[in-house]
């Protein structure tokens, strides 16, 4: 069985080391080995079925009941975004949000945590009543009010439409430049990989493809030369043609 273990160093939060996810007879992961350092952002890239969410399952200990090996050190402070917010419709927006949370300033935070995803004054909303970019910047808020040292976030801006996407880009960055947590992102989206990460991982097979580390001045945008390198390499070695379109 894996081991999910705590106890790393202030260098490295997370460590994997041969580490085996399959399903069936199949192994998508096979001797899976990776490393990430404290308070890097990094963005995995993958093709549909390479095993990210498998990989980021067994970071956030979600898969108990898959079969597998190898060793997964993460920080015991973690917290998971995903795609759909995943807020219970039965608690008002600050209720979701300091869900967990212990202690007399619970909601304190928890106002504190809105204000800064945007949503000072939503604080006794319901969820439906949130259009779905809202209803991620409390997913957002949710995951970052217990102050993790570790967000997983699993495609969380992929059900989004683009401009919203590009708002979520800033806030995520913003974010991050104040609480500065390691962060692994799932995407699908070169662009939004090469825009926010500071090294971009890309699976291929159960393996790391490419390992590449994005050093482009902030703002980041497609106009800087740099920027369209990046993505086209990244593009490249997810086999996109880059003639089409
Ligand atoms: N519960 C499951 N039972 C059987 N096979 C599964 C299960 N979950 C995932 N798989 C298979 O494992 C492989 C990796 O899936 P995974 O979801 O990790 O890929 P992914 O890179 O996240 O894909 P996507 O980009 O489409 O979300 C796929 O071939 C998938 O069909």
């Amino acid at each position: 069985m894996a081991t999910h273990a705590g106890g790393l160093t202030a260098t490295r939060t997370v460590r994997v080391q041969g580490l085996v996810r399959g399903f069936g007879n199949r192994a998508v992961l096979d001797g899976f080995d990776l490393e990430i350092g404290a308070g890097e952002f990094v963005a995995l890239l993958g093709r549909s079925g390479s095993g990210k969410s498998t990989l980021l399952r067994a970071l956030a200990g979600l898969d108990g009941d898959v079969t597998g090996s190898g060793r997964v050190d993460v920080p015991g402070n973690s917290s998971v975004v995903f795609q759909d917010a995943r807020l219970l419709p039965w608690q008002r927006v600050l209720d979701n949000v300091v869900l967990g949370l212990r202690g007399p300033d619970a909601d304190e935070r928890g106002r504190a945590a809105l204000a800064e995803v945007g949503l000072a004054g939503r604080e006794r909303a319901w969820p439906n009543e949130l259009s779905g970019g809202e209803q991620q910047r409390v997913a957002l808020a949710r995951a970052l009010v217990s102050e993790p040292e570790l967000l997983l976030a699993d495609e969380p801006f992929g059900a989004l439409d683009a401009l919203t996407r590009l708002r979520m880009h800033d806030l995520l960055r913003e974010l991050y430049a104040r609480h500065r947590p390691t962060v692994l992102l799932v995407t699908h989206d070169v662009d939004e990989a090469v825009t926010l990460a500071d090294r971009v991982l890309l699976l291929d097979s159960g393996r790391i493809a490419v390992d590449l580390a994005i050093d482009l001045p902030a703002p980041r945008s497609h106009r800087q030369p740099q920027f369209l390198a990046y993505r086209e390499s990244l593009l490249r070695a997810l086999g996109v043609d880059q003639t089409e379109g």
